[in-house]
């Protein structure tokens, strides 16, 4: 489990950002939604350790995560993050895949027939030997999820992954975080597509003003504290 417990975060020129207690159960999916500037996307980063924070305490099945970042990388056994932006090392697209295997943690790594499975699925067969800087913005978003389908960890947080994918991609993306679920895993996934997180979610993390006002389970918040 990932639990949060009375989170204050500072942003410059902008206010507090605060999380009095969320708890993140093993084999759920939870949406993070809000309206922009909200904080769903500096919670993630929170939780990835790769933000500070100055007060309250995140712990990752039993260990702290360090408030400014300084140590306890042992977290990211666990988790796995796909940031809203683009990021990849140089080369190929398929060099970028393989950088997974030559410095990756073998086992938790799924194989390489996985891997390729996953590059018919998302049709980027042809795009393998492409420079990553030269990708769209749709395949980067499917490469970035692939690569993190394969880094096969407990956790995955997934920052509006679908944002650059076309409506027939999207479903397939959907189908995974789906499956990620079934095999007890926790997808943690900010998202500003109500549809979708009705569809696929079991709890909804509400965010307004930098504020978690709640975490609600989906039928509730979607029958009762947001009506449509
Ligand atoms: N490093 C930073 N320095 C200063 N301000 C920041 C920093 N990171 C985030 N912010 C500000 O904090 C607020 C929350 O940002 P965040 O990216 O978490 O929002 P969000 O809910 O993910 O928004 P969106 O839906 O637009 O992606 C925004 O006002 C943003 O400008």
């Amino acid at each position: 489990m990932i639990s949060i417990y009375g989170l204050k975060k500072q942003i410059e020129n902008q206010g507090v950002l605060t999380v009095d207690n969320i708890n993140f159960q093993k084999g759920k999916i939870y949406s993070i939604v809000g309206h922009n500037g909200s904080g769903k996307s500096t919670l993630i980063k929170i939780i990835y350790n790769i933000e500070n924070f100055q007060d309250g305490s995140i712990t990752i099945n039993d260990e702290y995560i360090d408030n400014e970042c300084m140590n306890n990388k042992n977290i990211y056994k666990y988790l796995s993050y796909t940031p809203q932006e683009s990021r990849f090392l140089s080369g190929s697209l398929m060099d970028n895949f393989n950088y997974i295997y030559e410095y990756g943690k073998e086992q938790f790594i799924k194989d390489k027939s996985y891997l390729y499975k996953l590059i018919d699925k998302f049709d980027l067969n042809k795009k393998l030997s492409t420079n990553v800087k030269k990708l769209s913005g749709g395949e980067i978003a499917k490469a970035q999820f692939i690569r993190s389908l394969i880094m096969n960890k407990e956790y995955n947080l997934l920052d509006e992954p679908m944002a650059n994918m076309d409506l027939n991609t999207i479903k397939k993306a959907e189908k995974e975080i789906l499956k990620l679920k079934e095999e007890g895993k926790t997808v943690i996934l900010v998202t500003h597509d109500f549809m979708q997180a009705k569809k696929i979610s079991d709890y909804i993390v509400f965010m307004e003003n930098l504020k978690h006002i709640d975490t609600y389970e989906s039928d509730v918040f979607f029958n009762g504290v947001m009506k449509f």
